[in-house]
């Protein structure tokens, strides 16, 4: 395999695209030994079918203000892969959202689905749309007005997608009424839903509470816990907010969080009604943390900060991609960090993961850690097939067990001859033999 062959022919046909690039060449540095022993993937020339989507849809989403005037937005949605199953990933709604970013998330979400040992696809969609300062019917109308455009393309068996930034549990709602109300049928084409129309138990929480037990598998590794552990994380959004109840609860005390506007460091420990209070803050739409400081006076807010710059055992990026860069890493390992385990999707640099992995600690990219969100969708569409609910247990047992065989599959597919795991590696080896086996068996489509 050529691979910077590969990439100069995808930047040239696919110019200003960086994450979509980005995360292409993520992915082929690490299954490049493995490739070259398989013959019959050149053969099938399964890199090329497997680095364009395929399918994109983009659309105008027009709606009306609550002073009678007309905005437009985009839509996406990228049908990237359905070797294994019906496509499958989340909506984001996010002003820098655009089709390098959709096609970046949509790659990723491929291999981590196959990852999550269900037959699941990969997709992923969004709007440029600010959810920042919006009426609650504002956000209903736009809601409404992406998914007109949207249902055609999307089905229980053929596209479910699900929340991500800007997309929690009232936008799927009103997503869902929509799709609902147009399609005239009652079927689990969303996850995320509400508990009262299909939703699963556990599926707020699930991207959090699965993250720290993949967490939890990689320090037993290596003969730790979590217990008594600091844990920086970032955001104060829905992935930061399971991340920090399952990190309370197995013992380990959260320092930080943080929004667009800076970091809260706290040294008590965010738990307990701190850690609802991060969601009142998340409900209020103004997406800044600094009244946590306000609220908490012992805890210290730092503006236009990064919370890695802070003194931790653990440091968990969970707001948004490049969020950690080579010069966060620096001060992370220089102040001993013991793991580094991205939930958000591409939460580190290039370079700061290249410095993580040089320096041998423990870490772990989002395909891998963040996986239990998708995962737990899935299991959300099973019960809605069956139309029946797991009890919260059931489904927690059942994430439990799923992150546990992910973190097995990267130590299978990324132990070095020292015993070094490289999780990029055994992730992106693991995730892409599957599909590339289901692509070759499957024939030229
Ligand atoms: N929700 C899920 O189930 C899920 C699953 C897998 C991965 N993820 C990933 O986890 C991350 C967070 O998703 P979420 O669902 O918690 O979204 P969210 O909208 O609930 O929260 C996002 C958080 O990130 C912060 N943020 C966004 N852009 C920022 C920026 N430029 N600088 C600083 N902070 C910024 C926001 O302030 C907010 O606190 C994303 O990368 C998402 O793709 C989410």
């Amino acid at each position: 395999m050529d691979i910077s062959n590969i990439l100069s022919t995808l930047e040239a046909k696919h110019p200003g695209e960086p994450e979509y690039i980005q995360a292409v060449r993520e992915v082929l540095i690490s299954i490049e030994d493995v490739y070259n022993q398989h013959p019959e993937f050149e053969k099938a020339k399964i890199i090329e079918r497997i680095v364009e989507p395929d399918r994109i849809f983009t659309f105008k989403v027009p709606w009306v203000d609550d002073r009678g005037g007309v905005q437009v937005n985009l839509g996406f949605r990228v049908q990237f892969n359905n070797a294994i199953g019906p496509y499958k990933g989340g909506l984001r709604f996010h002003p820098s959202v655009n089709l390098s970013i959709m096609k970046f998330l949509g790659f990723e979400q491929t291999f981590k689905n196959a990852l999550t040992t269900l037959p699941m696809g990969g997709a992923k969609g969004g709007s440029d749309f600010n959810c920042k300062g919006k009426s609650d019917a504002e956000i209903m109308r736009f809601c409404q007005a992406f998914m007109l455009e949207l249902w055609r393309n999307i089905g229980p068996d053929t596209d479910v997608p699900a929340g991500d930034i800007g997309v929690g549990a009232r936008e799927i709602g009103y997503l869902y009424g929509m799709y609902k109300k147009l399609a005239r049928e009652n079927t689990g084409a969303f996850t995320g839903k509400g508990l009262e129309f299909g939703g699963s138990l556990i599926r707020p929480e699930a991207t959090g509470f699965g993250g720290l037990y993949f967490v939890k598998e990689m320090l037993a590794k290596k003969g730790h816990t979590l217990e008594g552990k600091t844990v920086a994380i970032s955001g104060f959004g829905n992935v930061a907010w399971g991340a920090a109840l399952k990190a309370t609860e197995l013992g380990a005390k959260v320092v930080t969080i943080s929004g667009p506007d800076g970091y809260i460091y706290d040294p008590e420990g965010i738990s307990g009604n701190k850690i609802d209070h991060m969601l009142e803050l998340r409900y209020s739409g103004e997406d800044i943390v600094a009244p946590y400081a306000e609220a908490f006076p012992n805890a210290k807010f730092y503006a236009n900060k990064r919370p890695w710059e802070q003194i931790v055992d653990i440091a968990l990026p969970c707001a948004t991609q490049n969020e950690l860069n080579e010069d966060d890493a620096k001060t992370l390992l220089a102040n001993n960090v013991l793991c580094v385990a991205e939930i958000s999707n591409m939460g580190c640099t290039e370079e700061a993961i290249k410095l993580f992995l040089n320096n041998q600690i423990l870490f772990a990219p989002g395909k891998a850690v963040n996986a239990g969100g998708v995962a737990t969708s899935g299991l959300e569409m099973t019960q809605n097939s069956m139309h029946y609910q797991w009890s919260a247990e059931e489904v927690d047992q059942k994430l439990n067990h799923i992150m546990k065989s992910i973190h097995e599959q990267c130590v299978t597919y990324g132990t070095d001859a020292s015993g070094y795991v490289n999780y990029v590696k055994g992730a992106n080896i693991a995730g892409f033999m599957k599909v590339a086996k289901a692509t070759i068996s499957q024939g030229i489509i």
